[in-house]
């Protein structure tokens, strides 16, 4: 069994730092811990340049610790230096953290999550950007989904954004949406391997860095799951709230649990859930079909106490539309479907988030 991320993070407790005090994980040196699936835990030691040597023997330590560990198959550990900026005294930067901070310009950040890959996390965030900009509001979207980056697609835009002056980058727009994607930052059929640090660092440029302009809100496509994109997003970025989008099954809620239980401890607010590919009606008879079942994520939201905020039918046309560069709120506002959709955005906006 690969170890998982709270086993990697209890070894990484039984290693003293001496330099800052405390243990590496307490001290704040540990930065952008990931483990994969096959248990290989990489992460980056940011510590002062003038304490190189000292922290160049703690690593050693930690990496014994951790190839000593079962289940973990390999070990990277890259330590990197703060700037000159940084004060000397590891405590002293401690005691100042930096919080949360307001992206100029943009009134509210809604981050769109889910538990599990595929469930239409990307469809559902753009078909709500798109109902919020017909309903008048100045919406972003910024594709923060580094694993699979779907939003150019979904919105029918190409191109690498440009930066005319080498500090800032000028975003896309389309259907009223204006819109950012790491995805537009590589080559479409680039497999890219983010590493954790770089991963914040493009995170960070996507926020402060793109010409946003006036937003009422910018709408944060996540990718699934529960890990350093979401941690750094919320740290870095006052989240309005977060939108957690499941399909029926058991084990997406599972998934989905997991993803609500991370923002409640980042101490974001939970806006509601999202049932998507809820049932299915078919196109010629108009036979209604539960094919994940139906209902669960409503029965989910009760329990949790959040709101459901919609429950939106696994419809061909929603695949077709968002394929073909113009969701379904574009390419067929009076549908039901549509509809669907600008009940969510209705509620955001009378929630006084969006
Ligand atoms: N309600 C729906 N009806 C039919 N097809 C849907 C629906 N929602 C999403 N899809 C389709 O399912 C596929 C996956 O959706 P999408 O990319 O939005 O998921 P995701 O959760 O963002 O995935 P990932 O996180 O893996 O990028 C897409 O082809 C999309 O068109």
């Amino acid at each position: 069994m690969p170890a998982s991320r709270e086993a990697v993070q209890a070894v990484l407790k039984s290693v003293a730092d001496p330099v800052a005090g405390g243990d590496i994980m307490s001290s704040g040196v540990v930065r952008a811990l990931n483990v994969d699936e096959a248990g290989a835990v990489r992460f980056v030691m940011e510590i002062p340049p003038s304490q190189s040597a000292a922290y160049t023997k703690i690593k050693e330590q930690a990496e014994s610790a951790l190839k000593a560990t079962e289940g973990v198959s390999a070990v990277s550990i890259v330590l990197t230096g703060h700037t000159d900026k940084a004060p000397p005294d590891l405590k002293m930067r401690k005691a100042e953290p930096q919080g949360p901070q307001r992206v100029p310009g943009v009134n509210h950040i809604i981050a769109i999550a889910s538990g599990k890959g595929g469930v239409g996390k990307s469809t559902v965030s753009s078909n709500i950007a798109c109902a919020l900009a017909q309903q008048g509001r100045r919406v972003g979207l910024l594709d923060a989904d580094v694993y699979g980056p779907s939003q150019p697609r979904m919105l029918g835009v190409s191109g690498r954004p440009a930066s005319p002056d080498g500090k800032t980058i000028l975003p896309l727009r389309n259907h009223g949406v204006t819109m950012m994607s790491i995805g537009l930052m590589t080559n479409e059929d680039q497999a890219v391997v983010w590493r954790g640090p770089m991963l914040m660092g493009a995170l960070q440029q996507m926020l402060m860095q793109v010409q946003w302009g006036a937003l009422d809100v910018l709408i944060v496509d996540l990718p699934p799951g529960t890990g350093d994109v979401q941690m750094t997003l919320s740290q870095k970025a006052h989240v309005d709230g977060a939108i957690v989008v499941s399909t029926p099954q058991d084990v997406a809620l599972l998934d989905a649990r997991k993803g609500i239980d991370m923002f409640k401890q980042l101490h974001v607010p939970i806006l509601g859930m999202v049932e998507n590919m809820s049932t299915h009606v078919c196109s010629n008879c108009g036979h209604e079909e539960h094919v994940f079942g139906h209902g669960g994520v409503a029965a989910e939201a009760a329990k949790l106490g959040v709101p459901l905020l919609a429950e939106v039918p696994l419809d061909l046309q929603i695949r077709l539309a968002s394929d073909g560069g113009a969701p379904i709120v574009v390419s067929q506002p009076d549908s039901a479907q549509a509809q669907a959709f600008h009940a969510i955005a209705a509620a955001l906006v009378a929630q006084g988030v969006a």
